[in-house]
């Protein structure tokens, strides 16, 4: 059987010490298989950033282990953390974050022209995913000329340019009505499920939480399965 593209063992992370001392995570676990999309509910405070930021590559652990697709990052050095990283981690944050010169269809290609990709190439894929994801007629737009959903599912666009294994979300419907909501969200999982991603999607949402394959919350610095 191949290997989740994502999993983590015995992840323990915490801030701070002595009085400050916050313990977030001790002994965590979470697999997240190719095509699988988790969604992470659980109250504010309780840590669901910090576990993002470690299935992201962007903090580490103190303990335990992260792997993704099948590679171990307790060794990596800092260059090759940011390597994998790029090469195999999409993130889609609350607010979109695009570059407010360039169009729709460059905000896509361009991680891609940064990873070495040819432009005819990367212009191919940014269009195949803005397809995908029902905003292609807005790709000679930019940001400031379309709606929050249409800026959101170019950030997702975005996000999946490089082929990742490995979709992250914080809150990625966080600031749309529950309607747009409902649109993003279904086609962040459409997308998950034609590029065969594995994804882990923080809400507070709980009608969007039930969409996915499975919840999970955080409960005495584990990850535990979760029903709303
Ligand atoms: N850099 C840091 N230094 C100290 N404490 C931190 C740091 N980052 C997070 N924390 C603490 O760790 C805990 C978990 O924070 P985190 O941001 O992961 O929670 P969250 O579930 O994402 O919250 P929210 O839903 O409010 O965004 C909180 O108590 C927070 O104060």
């Amino acid at each position: 059987m191949s290997k989740p593209h994502l999993k983590l063992s015995g992840v323990h992370r915490h801030y701070g010490e002595g009085d400050m001392l916050v313990r977030v995570l001790e002994a965590a676990d979470l697999t997240v298989e190719s095509g699988e999309l988790v969604a992470l509910v659980a109250p504010s405070g309780a840590g669901k950033s910090t576990l993002l930021h470690l299935c992201g590559l962007l903090e580490s652990p103190q303990g335990g282990e992260i792997e993704i697709i099948g590679q171990s990052t307790s060794r990596l050095g800092d260059r090759a953390r940011t390597q994998l990283r790029r090469s195999t981690v999409g993130y889609v944050y609350q607010f979109h974050h695009l570059l407010p010169e360039f169009t729709a269809l460059e905000n896509v290609a361009l991680p891609q022209l940064i990873a070495g990709q040819d432009q005819n190439k990367a212009e191919a894929r940014a269009m195949e995913l803005l397809e995908l994801l029902g905003v292609a007629p807005r790709a000679a737009h930019r940001p400031a000329e379309l709606s929050g959903g249409e800026q959101q599912r170019i950030a997702i666009a975005r996000a999946a340019a490089n082929h990742p294994r490995v979709i992250l979300a914080d809150e990625p419907t966080g600031n749309l009505d529950p309607e747009t909501s409902d649109l993003v969200f279904e086609a962040l999982k459409d997308l998950i499920k034609n590029e065969g991603a594995a994804a882990l999607i923080a809400t507070h949402n709980h009608d969007l939480a039930r969409r996915a394959d499975r919840i999970v919350t955080l409960k005495g610095g584990l990850v535990v399965p979760h029903t709303l």
